[in-house]
């Protein structure tokens, strides 16, 4: 596969004392990164590497287990949200399996039983990238310009993180797509994908492979961010397209904000710097609703934004 443009960046400095300048080398590469592709990878992330491929080695497992076992981890009745096994509809425009989780300990969770491993290690990697999430969080408040605290104060509430087993059958004559053009909700999404590769970003009207690394976690900025920043830092449109004769496997963590949280472009981003908001501001709820409304009308792969232009003030 091509070598990526999406920079592979090394976290290191902001895992030791002192090195400053290592430091801002990390923030200055982000900003860059963020403003341009909204895309990046990290390296030394301090996410411990076995559970990750530990991780990824089990959820194939129970992808590839019979489809009643699957089932029997079917998100529970009532649930807010649809923790738990599911697929994409099959034959559609896109196609892939998931297995939901929310925050560990939640009552809506549903892991299978004969899989007991799995659980404990979703467990532990959403435990991790809760971690990584703040420390990514302090960096682009920084790289931005902003007092480190900004977004961890903006984003306080933990309730609503979600992390996502993903499976994606290989792709057959009809159909390639696994997921189709979008751009991820909440503040951060961290990929963990295994080394087949299908994941890209679209950048000027092309598609951008996101190159597998071992060890790496891909980071995407998330409309959140975008609108915070009054477009500053770019949530981009990306997708999965399915391997050739291989099934391919990765974990989404979306660090999230809750529902409630009021959401409009910061003034560091418009009046501090006399630019016009490009965003009336939004519950996050109703943001959430106008997606959702937008998935239902959506037919084919075709790329729209989600429900973000109903906020857009730009013509
Ligand atoms: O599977 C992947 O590599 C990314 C999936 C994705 O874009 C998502 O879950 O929002
Ligand atoms: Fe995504």
């Amino acid at each position: 596969m091509a070598n990526s443009v999406i920079p592979i960046v090394d976290l290191s400095p902001f895992f030791r004392q002192g090195d400053k300048d290592g430091k801002r080398k990390v923030r200055e590469v982000i900003d860059e990164t963020c403003s341009r592709y909204g895309f990046f990878q990290i390296i030394n992330h301090g996410v411990p590497l076995d559970l990750m491929s530990r991780a990824l080695k089990l959820s194939k497992i129970f992808f590839e287990s019979s489809v009643e076992e699957k089932m029997n981890c079917s998100p529970l009745p009532g649930s807010p949200f649809p923790a738990g096994y599911n697929r994409k509809p099959n034959p559609s425009y896109e196609f892939a399996e998931f297995l939901v989780m929310l925050q560990p300990g939640s009552n809506f969770n549903v892991f299978p039983s004969n899989h007991s491993h799995l659980r404990a290690v979703m467990e532990d990697l959403f435990d991790q990238f809760v971690k990584i999430g703040a420390i990514l969080e302090s960096i682009l408040s920084e790289s931005l310009g902003l007092p480190l605290s900004t977004f961890q104060e903006f984003n306080n509430d933990r309730n609503s993180d979600v992390l996502t087993a993903l499976y994606y059958l290989p792709a057959t004559e009809k159909e390639k797509m696994g997921i189709s053009s979008h751009r991820d909700v909440g503040c951060i999404t961290f990929v963990l994908q295994d080394e087949i590769g299908g994941l890209e970003v679209l950048k000027d009207d092309k598609w951008i492979p996101v190159t597998p690394k071992e060890g790496a976690l891909v980071v995407n900025i998330g409309i959140i961010l975008q609108v915070l920043t009054n477009n500053k830092y770019k949530s981009p449109n990306h997708r999965v397209v399915r391997p050739n004769g291989r099934s391919r496997n990765s974990f989404s963590f979306f660090y999230n904000i809750s529902g409630g949280k009021w959401v409009e472009p910061l003034p560091d981003f418009t009046k501090q710097i006399a630019e016009k908001p490009k965003y009336k501001g939004f519950f996050y709820s109703d943001y959430l609703q106008k997606r959702k409304e937008n998935k239902l009308k959506r037919t084919s792969g075709l790329e729209d934004d989600l429900g973000l232009s109903h906020f857009s003030l730009t013509v």
